[in-house]
């Protein structure tokens, strides 16, 4: 029988999920990730949905040195062996990721490995959105024979009229929708190509990233976009707790 090559390795998804910020905007008077929803902190739902997804090797969450006390029993109901925690959380979403990337190396992720990077306020994600992501982007990298293909990214196309604004809050202009997206997380790309797009953007403080895609997209990539889901939101203001408990709640009523 022939034996397999030595370096041959099949490339595994882990995921990184961003836990470290102060949720300034969402008025909570703590962390909104760590804010109770539906009877567990928000972001124990992110990591349920990822706990769904068996193909993810692990799930690493980046959180706030500051904020150890809160996180402690996160883990509680997930699975230990895949899930772990890490106090590295950096001033910005980017550093946070930046820094999350260097812990799965040195946890034992290889550079060629992918990681799906998801916001932990993002607590509406599920498994077959997850899936959905995984299936697009491994498919259309390996129909991708020039290898430019450098990841994917869940989004979706711009629902309502898009204005700016002046100075005095009043709209100027209407700006045309077509092929204009907001982006989503889960984002996936292979570690070390992200890793360094990052590292060359951290002597300006991260300046103008603020996804990974961004960052991809600085050093040339053009990320392939996969549609998410409307219900996929980032719980950011005040109301959006009542919108994701709701979202929830359907989840579990008898259909
Ligand atoms: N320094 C930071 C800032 C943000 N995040 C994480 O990145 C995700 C998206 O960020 P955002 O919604 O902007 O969160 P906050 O920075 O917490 O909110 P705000 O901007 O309102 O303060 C969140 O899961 C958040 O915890 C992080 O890990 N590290
Ligand atoms: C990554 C992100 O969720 C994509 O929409 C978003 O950019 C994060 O929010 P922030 O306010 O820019 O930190």
């Amino acid at each position: 029988m022939k034996s397999a090559a030595p370096n041959c390795r099949v490339a595994r998804c882990h995921a990184l999920i961003p836990c470290a910020g102060s949720g300034s905007r969402a008025g909570a008077g703590r962390p909104k990730q760590y804010q109770p929803i539906g009877g567990a902190p928000l972001v124990w739902h992110t990591l349920a949905a990822f706990a769904g997804v068996p193909r993810i090797a692990q799930t690493l969450i980046v959180t706030a040195p500051g904020d150890d006390a809160l996180a402690a029993r996160l883990l509680d109901r997930l699975p230990h062996d895949a899930f772990a925690l890490a106090d590295c959380g950096g001033a910005s979403r980017a550093e946070s990721v930046f820094n999350g990337l260097a812990r799965l190396l040195q946890r034992g992720a290889a550079g060629s490995d992918w990681v799906l990077v998801h916001d932990a306020a993002r607590c509406l994600i599920t498994p077959a959105l997850i899936n959905r992501l995984i299936d697009a982007c491994l498919n259309a990298a390996s129909a991708d024979e020039e290898g430019g293909l450098s990841g994917a990214l869940l989004a979706m196309p711009l629902p309502d009229t898009l204005k700016t604004a002046d100075a005095a809050g009043r709209a100027a202009a209407t700006l045309p929708r077509e092929g204009k997206w907001l982006a989503q997380t889960p984002q996936m790309f292979r570690i070390a190509p992200l890793h360094a797009a990052l590292a060359a953007r951290a002597a300006s403080g991260f300046a103008g990233i603020t996804d990974e895609a961004s960052a991809m997209e600085a050093v040339g990539s053009r990320p392939l976009l996969v549609r998410g889901s409307a219900h996929n939101i980032k719980v950011t203001w005040p109301e959006d707790f009542a919108l994701a408990a709701a979202l929830l709640q359907t989840r579990h009523e008898p259909a």
